[in-house]
């Protein structure tokens, strides 16, 4: 990215919004100069940044910045009454296609990106989608700013997005759901409230480590554990005949149709 490129986020005081831009500082890919951002309500989430701008106006965001990066509510869309011109926009928004997008904020030089919960923590997974106006130079900045809070992935096809924001956009949701039942399992259980959370953490955590470490198949985890034919196998088995699969499957279809533009 050009030193001098001004990115600015609209709705930078929000989860998404904040998330990017303190680790873009944090880790020295803007100079805080050359970030710019905007709310309606203000805040204080660039208060260790004073030379970060914040302004109110999105239309002094737009003539301050080369790269906007559109961060609020998908309700809120509508009233983001800005003209890109031919800026590059990088969308975060569910429900929005880069069409919808490009009508929006004037400009056809779209990006859809879908981030999650994690990028809070820089474990996020972003795919991303660009309109064919824009450059392969701005795919690399588009790759490198989100890649700042976790992993970013390029995909060819918009459609994929609409799926994916049902898996990894709302993904870190599932895993509570998942430690809220176990821990409500283990309280009724008689185990004391400490104990059942500091299990049900460590179980999840480390269990989802080592996941990741063994970068394989899922399925080979609980296929090694079926054969096992212990304590978990009954546990496993009871769970897949009761059912698991297809919750699960109707939890991630209800999330893809609302995922899909209204
Ligand atoms: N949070 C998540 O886990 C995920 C979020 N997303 C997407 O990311 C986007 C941002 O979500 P998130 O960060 O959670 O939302 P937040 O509500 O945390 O942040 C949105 C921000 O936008 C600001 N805002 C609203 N309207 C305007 C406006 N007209 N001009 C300037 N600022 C405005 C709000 O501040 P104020 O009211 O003060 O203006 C707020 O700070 C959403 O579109 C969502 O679909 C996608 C996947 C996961
Ligand atoms: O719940 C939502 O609408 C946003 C988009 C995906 C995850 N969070």
């Amino acid at each position: 990215m050009h030193e001098d490129t001004v990115v600015g986020i609209i709705g930078g005081q929000g989860w998404m919004g904040r998330s990017l831009g303190l680790a873009w500082l944090e880790q020295g890919l803007r100079p805080p100069e050359r970030l710019v951002i905007s709310s309606r309500s203000g805040g204080d989430a660039y208060r260790d940044w004073p030379e970060v701008r914040c302004v109110q106006d999105n239309r002094a965001l737009v003539d301050l910045a080369d790269v906007i990066v559109l961060s609020v509510r998908p309700q809120d869309l509508e009233r983001v009454d800005i003209d890109a011109g031919d800026k590059l926009v990088i969308s975060l928004l569910a429900m929005a296609s880069c069409q919808t997008v490009a009508s929006r904020v004037g400009s056809q030089r779209v990006v859809r990106a879908m981030p999650n919960a994690a990028a809070e923590i820089h474990r996020g997974y972003f795919p991303w989608y660009a309109t064919a106006q824009v450059s392969d130079v701005e795919r690399r900045l588009v790759q490198t700013l989100l890649e700042s809070c976790g992993t970013a992935r390029e995909l060819p096809k918009e459609s994929a997005l609409d799926y994916l924001t049902a898996l990894s956009g709302a993904g870190p949701a599932y895993p509570a759901l998942l430690a809220q039942s176990m821990l409500d399992h283990a309280r009724h259980s008689g185990i004391a409230d400490d104990i059942a959370l500091e299990a049900v953490m460590q179980t999840l955590v480390g269990g989802s480590l080592l996941l990741e470490r063994e970068g394989a198949d899922p399925g080979d985890m609980v296929e090694r554990l079926i054969a096992y034919d212990g304590t978990t196998a009954k546990g496993l088995r009871a769970m897949i005949d009761g059912g698991f699969n297809g919750i699960l499957h109707s939890g991630l279809e209800a999330a893809h149709e609302a995922a899909k533009e209204a």
